[in-house]
């Protein structure tokens, strides 16, 4: 089991185990795994279900099942109590991201979700995400949070997800109902026969059961995400993951995807514009592995957006060298070609990301230096 960053889900059952209000009992050691990551020098997103059964003792609701508005009061008041009792757990900060189906399917915010992440981990904060319950509509959310963390895994360009649940991963039946079902250490394939395996939860405080886990598993491994389903209120399955063991479900990531990402970016995705660069951004984009920053930009063509495919060319020799995706629209980049990065904000009024185009985001088409 290697990770390098990941996304860690913890379910309503971990943050809520009475069902109502917040409780220590079971975040103390994910807590304490936290951290210990943090120390071996990984990177940690949490997700985090709970606002709604957090907040459920603090409004009044006559039916066990409340109307939608009730249930968005409940997560109002709710994710306020939930975030303090993760930041009681942690020396370090953490940050509070609530964001919906709508924000990640709108590029200009798709990208600003990823720059901010990519702050706060290189401030050493913890990121805690949830879905923006009180401000979601039927459409516009994703619905349940192992849907969620799967998406906000690829957001931030995670390698592992970790959906932490009350369960020890998936089993060939449902084990409350089935007893001696027997637990599936790992799985390659994520078909129809899986999805027979997944029912729903009997938990009123959850929402998607073992389905909506395969669901995620099945975005994440397609993406190069290993993903894990585990046991959060057992503390020796975080010593396993520690000594490199899989205590749990492990879905394996489809090999090569980072490079399917790539050859898609290469050969798929159609450019809206070019930057061509002085040789000094050449130099550091080819031989240094560099993100492309304003400073080395000297000229721009076409028409694009934030979020858009750009092609870059060597602004001596106008010859391509590389694609990527870029950070700025036309409009903004022409304001801020050749200048530095702290002048950006000077300029613009703000400063969504310091590079152009960052090296994740972007392919090579000579070197292998990509
Ligand atoms: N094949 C299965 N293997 C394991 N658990 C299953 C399976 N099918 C259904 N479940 C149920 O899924 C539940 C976990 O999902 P859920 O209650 O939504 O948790 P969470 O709040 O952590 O998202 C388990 O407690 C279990 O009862
Ligand atoms: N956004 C909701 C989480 C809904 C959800 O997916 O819950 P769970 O099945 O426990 O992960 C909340 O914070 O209550």
């Amino acid at each position: 089991m290697k990770f390098n960053r990941v996304v860690i889900k913890v379910g309503s059952a971990l943050v809520s185990p009475e069902g109502q209000g917040c409780s220590g009992k079971y975040l103390l050691s994910i807590a304490r795994f936290i951290s210990q990551c943090q120390q071996a020098g990984k990177e940690i997103i949490l997700v985090s279900s709970g606002s709604v059964s957090a907040g459920r003792g603090l409004i009044a609701h006559g039916s066990p099942n409340p109307s939608i508005p009730t249930k968005q009061a409940m997560a109002a008041v709710g994710q306020m109590q939930m975030m303090a009792n993760w930041q009681r757990f942690f020396d370090v900060p953490c940050s509070q991201l609530l964001i919906t189906h709508g924000d990640l399917k709108d590029r200009q915010r798709y990208m600003n979700i990823k720059n901010t992440i990519r702050i706060l981990l290189q401030n050493g904060v913890i990121p805690i995400v949830n879905e923006n319950d009180t401000v979601a509509t039927e459409e516009l959310k994703v619905g349940d949070n192992d849907n969620l963390a799967a998406l906000v895994a690829l957001v931030s360009d995670a390698d592992s997800l970790f959906i932490l649940s009350d369960v020890d991963g998936v089993f060939e039946q449902d084990p409350r109902l089935n007893p001696n079902a027997q637990l599936i250490p790992e799985i390659a394939k994520i078909d129809a026969s899986i999805y027979a395996l997944a029912g729903a939860t009997n938990n009123h405080i959850a929402t998607g059961g073992m389905k909506t886990k395969i669901q995620a598993a099945e975005k994440a491994v397609e993406n190069g995400i290993d993903t894990y389903i585990l046991n959060g209120r057992r503390d020796p399955v975080f010593a396993a993951i520690l000594r490199g063991e899989n205590p749990g479900t492990h879905f394996l990531a489809q090999q090569g995807a980072t490079r399917a990402r790539k050859h898609w970016l290469k050969h798929t995705l159609k450019s809206s514009g070019k930057v061509y660069l002085d040789a000094g951004a050449v130099n550091a984009l080819i031989q240094q592995g560099a993100s492309l920053l304003p400073s080395g930009v000297i000229k721009l063509a076409g028409s694009f957006n934030v979020g858009d495919c750009i092609d870059i060319y060597d602004g001596n020799s106008q010859q391509g060298i590389a694609k990527g995706i870029c950070q700025y629209s036309y409009r903004d980049l022409e304001r801020i070609k050749g200048v530095k990065s702290d002048e950006i904000s000077t300029i613009l009024g703000c400063c969504p990301s310091k590079v152009v185009i960052h090296r994740d985001d972007m392919v090579m088409l000579q070197s292998s230096n990509s």
